[in-house]
């Protein structure tokens, strides 16, 4: 065996190690992505990396090297602390995906208070444009029958943004639910939730189509709930924890499964490619949404951060799944210099 086989996790198929209680999976995404990982062709974890990584990042803090994790960017979010904060989190959410370009094309951006942004922090900033420009983006009624030329408008910048059709749909979507099942007020939502980051995160997942980010590998149901999740964390950022923000379980939601932690996580060798995969990946070649190489890229991402979370935890330096998401996201805001992240044109992440 190589090196890189006597530290991969799980050793050998049906490795019975980190098995899974219940309470710790309310959500159902670490015992579904769990069986991936036994079956995984083309993606593993190294565990090696892992306990490098979490005591490169144990030692970082001890030196006082702690990336600040920041607070709510004001600059790019609308923030006016009420539940019009709360609908417009919803749709930043619901059209937070996939913004990279096709091969060798720049990145859609747009211009916005005298700086170029792309990415996640261009469709913040289109959005935030929006609502400075008049457009009342928090409006279950606007948005439900919102044109497409509003839609081109509220994203005007260089290029175009990646999966428009899509981002149009979605936004009709959250009026029309919101409009259906709240009174046009996701705050109401919240309450019907009770306050409890899971039950919102499975309330997002029966009520608003868009959301429900569960693939298919072999025949079984796999659950990431990417966008679910982060809208929830997202609501808890903007609102500093309190008021709207104010959840319970919050500890129980699991990393947001995008394309720059596993690139990130690459990166630091403990998610390791097959080697046709590899080449795809490096050359930006399209990996098929819900194939089974994208499939294994995200579950590992999952499993790779519960790994880490565990490593922590033993050695003293508890995080939770959400602290690990913001330091590795903000790390992948610098990866230019990375070997790239997969390309899957989806609107789940
Ligand atoms: N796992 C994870 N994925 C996240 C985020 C965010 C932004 N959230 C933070 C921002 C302000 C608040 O502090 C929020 O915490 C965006 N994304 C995803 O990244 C991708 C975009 O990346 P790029 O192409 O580089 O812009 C895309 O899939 C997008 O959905 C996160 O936090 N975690």
């Amino acid at each position: 065996m190589t090196m890189s086989e006597l530290t991969r996790w799980p050793a050998e198929e049906g490795d019975g190690s980190y098995t899974i209680q219940q309470t710790t999976d309310p959500l159902g995404i670490l015992t579904s992505t769990r069986a991936v990982i036994d079956l995984a062709k083309n993606v593993w974890i190294n565990t090696e990396h892992i306990e490098q990584l979490s005591k490169r990042w144990i030692q970082e803090d001890a030196q006082g090297q702690k990336p600040a994790m920041p607070l709510w960017d004001e600059r790019y979010h609308f923030s006016d602390g009420t539940g019009r904060t709360v609908n417009w989190l919803l749709l930043l959410d619901a059209l937070n995906f996939c913004f990279w370009a096709e091969k060798d094309q720049p990145r859609w951006a747009i211009e916005y208070q005298k700086q170029t942004l792309n990415g996640y922090w261009a469709e913040a900033a289109a959005l935030k444009r929006a609502v400075e420009e008049g457009l009342p983006l928090w409006d279950a009624e606007y948005l439900r029958t919102i044109s497409e030329e509003t839609m081109a408008h509220i994203f005007r910048g260089s290029g175009t943004i990646p999966l428009f059709e899509q981002r149009v749909q979605n936004a009709r979507e959250v009026g029309h639910v919101l409009l259906d099942r709240y009174a046009g007020q996701f705050t109401n939502a919240i309450e019907q939730a009770k306050r409890n980051a899971i039950n919102l995160v499975l309330l997002l997942e029966r009520d608003f189509p868009s959301f429900r980010d569960v693939a298919v590998y072999r025949g079984q149901p796999v659950r990431f709930l990417k966008r679910a999740q982060i809208t929830v964390a997202d609501i808890n950022g903007s609102f500093h924890g309190q008021g709207w923000g104010n959840f319970t379980k919050q500890d129980q939601l699991t990393i947001f499964a995008d394309y720059k932690l596993p690139q990130v996580l690459r990166e630091y060798n403990v998610l390791e490619y097959e080697v046709h995969l590899a080449q795809k990946v490096d050359n930006k070649e399209l990996i098929q949404a819900g194939s089974e190489e994208e499939i294994e890229i995200r579950a590992c991402t999952i499993w790779a951060c519960e790994l880490l979370r565990q490593s922590l935890q033993r050695q003293g330096h508890a995080m939770t799944a959400a602290e690990i998401d913001m330091r590795l996201w903000l790390l992948g805001q610098r990866s230019e210099e990375m070997r790239p992240y997969h390309r899957t044109r989806t609107m789940y992440y």
